[in-house]
């Protein structure tokens, strides 16, 4: 069941696991675990349940999550030299099912390429292309569109699951611009093939987009690993409310964490549980390293300098942070027939509402705000790798990812709008995350290290320029009228840099702050069981574990690693 408080947890009760994080990789891996009826699992969850809250549960509406809310973390990052000294607001959910509960929905797997990487800098094959493709069926539950049109040549079903847990599904509504990007297609077709489908490991070219909606809702950890055939389970414990502020040694040699300290707010008292057999930590990519080091677990002169003693000196906590930098390119539009009035018009707002509301779930609010992906890379005899390697993971790896969207998700005013997303998917910049300070109420210090590297600026002008082809086409004649960011053909590379500096942002794909690495190394955090390294009992099952990005949005990789790490975790006990 789940519970709110902790008064209202049977006080009875033993765990075998404790899962710190009831979010995206949290609760699979808390469904995954009880399908084992003698596991006893408690999750436990800093936020509350989305149950309710129509933001969270409306597709489209999850623009709308994007500034500071009740169910956000509401992150402040240090000041970015690479953002012009911008300190950004980060969102991230705090609330089950984690980000899955108030993400873009955007159901991208990368290449092949990138999984085959994992494998290879951890020694482990289990992380490749071919080792994932159990766990890619396991969570993949393929869902008709709303309006059940005809799918045919929109997404290739040999690579797709239709008995998983997690439903994906194709808009359920057309785009006004869907005929302009196929017609792209075929006019650039070397730079833009058309791609049957992106997430067959062969990314590059343009595909319909793909999300994690159910008939019209938003389809999250928590809707499907924790849905009503799950929660039921006798040894199913999620306790809501609930922030870990520590974890406390319980044995040395090899040191074990099995004690979870956890408080209902800053100034409740500290709560305690013990696991009998493991503890894991799915806190994402910020709070899981923060925790590490609150409870005695990194790098020992940075634990020094905050008076916290050393208990396993681990110096990749919190460092390596990788994130993907995006912009967003909107263009005047000779048309009304954008989203653009949906998102500044109440009334417009409600009659989609009440239309979404009556027929369950039809209609534009029951899908995402985009209409398709485009993979691109940089030319392989292009001068920035006469002195940068080729950070993709293999030469059928995009660098970079756009996304075409029918109106701006942001929009003034004024006008109409279509507007095209940028984003650098092969970041060379890395960042970190360090403790503010030892109370695990606080936020800890997120440096992203942004467009600290002269990769990162080339491959985002780049994809500016590509962005343009794209729209120079005669598919787009007459309809495109004029930039809204005044960035145009004509635009210098001092100005595009400039443009960059001012407006680019990180995105929530936010990676490699408790890296794996393989079981002998000594950097890392991770083993390939995602055990922390020099502990026993612990581990961290989240996107955190991941050494880069895949070259594509996060959330398919964090549910395929929570997949196999609960195999890893049942095939040890
Ligand atoms: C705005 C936004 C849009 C995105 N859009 C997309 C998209 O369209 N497609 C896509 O593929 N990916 C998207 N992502 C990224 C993707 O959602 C994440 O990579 C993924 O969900 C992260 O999963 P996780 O399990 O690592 O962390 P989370 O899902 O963040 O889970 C961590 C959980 O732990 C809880 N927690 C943290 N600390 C504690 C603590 N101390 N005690 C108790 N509980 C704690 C949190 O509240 C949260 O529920 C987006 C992310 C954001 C933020």
């Amino acid at each position: 069941a789940i519970y709110n408080s902790f008064a209202e947890l049977p006080q009875n009760l033993t765990f075998d696991f404790v899962i710190v994080g009831g979010g995206t990789a949290g609760n699979v891996v808390a469904n995954r675990l009880t399908e084992n009826s003698s596991f006893s699992v408690l999750v436990l969850e800093a936020g509350p349940s989305p149950e309710g809250l129509i933001n969270h549960t409306v597709p489209f509406f999850n623009i709308f999550l994007r500034s500071e809310n009740p169910w956000d973390w509401n992150y402040t990052a240090v000041s970015q030299v690479g953002f012009n000294g911008r300190a950004l607001h980060y969102p991230r959910g705090r609330i089950l099912g984690g980000c899955s509960s108030m993400n873009g929905m955007e159901y991208l797997r990368g290449s092949s390429e990138d999984y085959d990487r994992y494998a290879d800098v951890t020694q482990d094959p289990g992380w490749s292309w071919n080792g994932i493709q159990p766990y890619i069926r396991k969570n993949e539950h393929w869902t008709p569109p709303t309006d059940h049109h005809n799918i045919t040549g929109q997404f290739n079903p040999a690579v797709h699951g239709f008995h998983g847990i997690n439903s994906v599904s194709l808009a359920g509504f057309p785009s006004a611009i869907q005929n302009q990007v196929i017609l792209t297609t075929q006019e650039l077709a070397e730079e833009f093939p058309f791609n049957l489908d992106s997430n067959s490991g062969y990314q590059l070219g343009v595909g319909w987009e793909q999300s994690t909606i159910k008939h019209g809702k938003r389809s999250s950890s928590y809707t499907s690993y924790l849905g009503p055939e799950f929660i039921g389970r006798p040894n199913l414990h999620v306790l809501l409310n609930a922030q870990v502020t520590r974890l406390s040694q319980t044995a040395s040699d090899p040191p074990e964490f099995l004690t979870v300290e956890f408080a209902e707010s800053r100034d409740a008292p500290r709560l305690q549980v013990t696991a009998s057999k493991e503890v894991i930590v799915s806190a994402g990519s910020l709070e899981t390293p923060k925790l590490l080091l609150n409870s005695g677990i990194g790098n020992a002169s940075d634990l020094a300098a905050l008076g916290l003693e050393t208990l396993v000196d681990l110096p990749d906590v919190g460092k390596n942070l990788s994130v993907m930098i995006m912009l967003n390119l909107a263009y005047f539009v000779n048309s009304t027939d954008t989203f653009d009035d949906v998102i500044r018009n109440v009334t417009r707002r409600d009659e989609l509402l009440l239309q979404w509301t009556e027929t369950g779930g039809a209609g534009l609010l029951g899908n995402g705000f985009g209409s398709h992906h485009i993979y691109t890379r940089i030319l392989s005899n292009s001068t920035i790798f006469e002195n940068s390697p080729d950070p993709a993971a293999g030469p059928n790896t995009a660098h970079i990812q756009s996304g075409t969207s029918n109106g701006n998700i942001s929009p003034p005013p004024e006008g109409h709008f279509m507007s095209m997303s940028v984003t650098l998917n092969t970041p060379t910049s890395r960042g970190s995350i360090l403790l503010n300070t030892t109370d695990g109420f606080d936020q800890p210090l997120i440096d992203f290290g942004a467009l600290s590297t002269d990769f990162d600026i080339f491959a985002l002008k780049e994809g500016i320029r590509s962005a343009q082809r794209f729209l120079g086409t005669r598919a787009w004649d007459g309809y495109i009228l004029d930039s809204l960011n005044n960035i145009t053909t004509s635009s210098t590379d001092a100005e595009l840099e400039a443009f960059i500096h001012a407006n680019s942002a990180p995105d929530g794909h936010i990676v490699a702050t408790a890296s794996m690495s393989p079981k002998a190394a000594t950097h890392g955090v991770v083993d390939p069981d995602l055990r922390v390294k020099g502990t026993g009992k612990l581990r961290v099952v989240d996107g955190s574990i991941l050494p880069f990005v895949p070259s594509a949005n996060t959330q398919f990789a964090v549910y395929i690693v929570a997949e196999r790490a609960a195999d890893l975790i049942k095939a040890a006990w």
